[in-house]
């Protein structure tokens, strides 16, 4: 049974790639190479370059493979750029993955995996960590256009012989610990990227995005979680569409928040490198700390965390960027 991977030129895509490569499934790629790269498919994997909101390119792929199960991680992740530009998110993020569920209801695909978000909650009351049972309320266009898509999902499933699983990833970092992928976007926001940037000098400073929220330090706190635990979740929530009828929106992370201020000292620390860290002001669509209820994806599908180290997480982050400079160098 062979498994379509949109999004699998990108970050966390191409470590799905591998897990299902690995467990030796067959595997089918369909990206536009927007901000992947081809070289992050491994040639055992199938690419195909393409829009997922194109029928004439999704739909033959679906029929060609006789996909039985999608994996949809395609789509546009910056929470700031969401704020800028509303309609692009709700085009690529949510249209066009209509357009995709269309065609997989009209393939008879029987499993959609989507990647959602903690952005769906907002900022949730209060600092305990949050289940997914609280009110979704996103601060930012990508929060919304990650909700919509939840919203039609269900919808869809409802009416159609498919099953779905929601992940709501909190904040994924890190790279492959056998270094066979990573985050390689060069102009990539995440924390923990710009972080191992600054430490090896690919950029001269870094700046921490408010100062002046109410927590101990007053910097934002996030859930980090390690790709390489996340992937595993996507399988097991493969498995467990493949063998039950039950369909699961389920939280990804660990349960352990950590402020911007300890990431950077994280990376300090593990790199030896004393990098320049500049205070600046709040950045737009930031909830000030949000961190995960992870005990619904632990009974439902059994997930145990292997990584749940955020020395490990940097530690695996700095290798990757590393190994992409001297790539790059070649
Ligand atoms: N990185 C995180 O912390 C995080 C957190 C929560 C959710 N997510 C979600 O996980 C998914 C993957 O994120 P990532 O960090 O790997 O991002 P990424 O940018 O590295 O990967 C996205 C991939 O999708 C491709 N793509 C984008 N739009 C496309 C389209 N219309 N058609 C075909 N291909 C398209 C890009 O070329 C890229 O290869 C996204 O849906 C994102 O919203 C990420
Ligand atoms: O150079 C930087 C980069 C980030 N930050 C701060 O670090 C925190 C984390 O920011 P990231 O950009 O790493 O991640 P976000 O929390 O904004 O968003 C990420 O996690 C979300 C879920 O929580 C979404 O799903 C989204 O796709 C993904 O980008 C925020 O407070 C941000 O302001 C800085 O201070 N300096």
């Amino acid at each position: 049974m062979t498994v379509l991977v949109t999004g699998g030129a990108g970050y966390i895509g191409s470590h799905m790639v591998w897990r299902l490569l690995d467990a030796g499934e067959e595997v089918v790629v369909a990206d536009r190479l927007s901000t992947g790269f081809d070289w992050a498919v491994p040639p055992e994997a199938n690419l195909n370059i393409g829009d997922i909101g194109d029928p004439d390119f999704i739909g033959p792929l679906l029929k060609r493979h006789d996909i039985q199960s999608v994996f949809h991680f395609a789509g546009s992740i910056v929470v700031p750029e969401s704020v800028t530009d509303p309609l692009g998110y709700y085009l690529n993020n949510t249209v066009k993955s209509r357009a995709l569920m269309e065609a997989c209801v009209k393939a008879g695909v029987s499993h959609f995996i989507f990647s959602s978000t903690a952005a769906v909650y907002g900022t949730p009351d209060g600092m305990a960590p949050v289940a997914e049972s609280a009110p979704a309320s996103p601060e930012s266009p990508y929060g919304t256009s990650k909700l919509m898509t939840e919203i039609m999902l269900r919808d869809a499933a409802a009416a159609h012989p498919l099953r779905y699983a929601c992940l709501r990833y909190f904040n994924v970092a890190g790279a492959d610990p056998n270094g066979r992928t990573g985050q390689s976007t060069p102009n990539a926001t995440h924390l923990i990227k710009v972080a191992t940037q600054a430490a090896l000098n690919k950029r001269p400073f870094m700046e921490v995005f408010g100062t002046d929220y109410g927590t101990p330090d007053g910097t934002c706190i996030r859930d980090y979680i390690h790709v390489t635990d996340l992937v595993e979740a996507h399988y097991l929530a493969l498995q467990h569409l493949r063998s039950s009828e039950e369909n699961l929106v389920a939280n990804c992370g660990y349960g352990r928040g950590r402020s911007v201020l300890e990431v950077i000292d994280m990376v300090k620390q593990v790199s030896g490198s004393d990098f320049e860290v500049k205070l600046a002001e709040r950045r737009p669509g930031d909830a000030v700390s949000i961190v995960a209820n992870s005990d619904l994806i632990k009974d439902r599908l059994g997930w145990t965390p292997q990584y749940d180290d955020l020395e490990k997480i940097v530690g695996n982050a700095l290798s990757w960027e590393a190994a992409l400079e001297r790539r790059n160098r070649k």
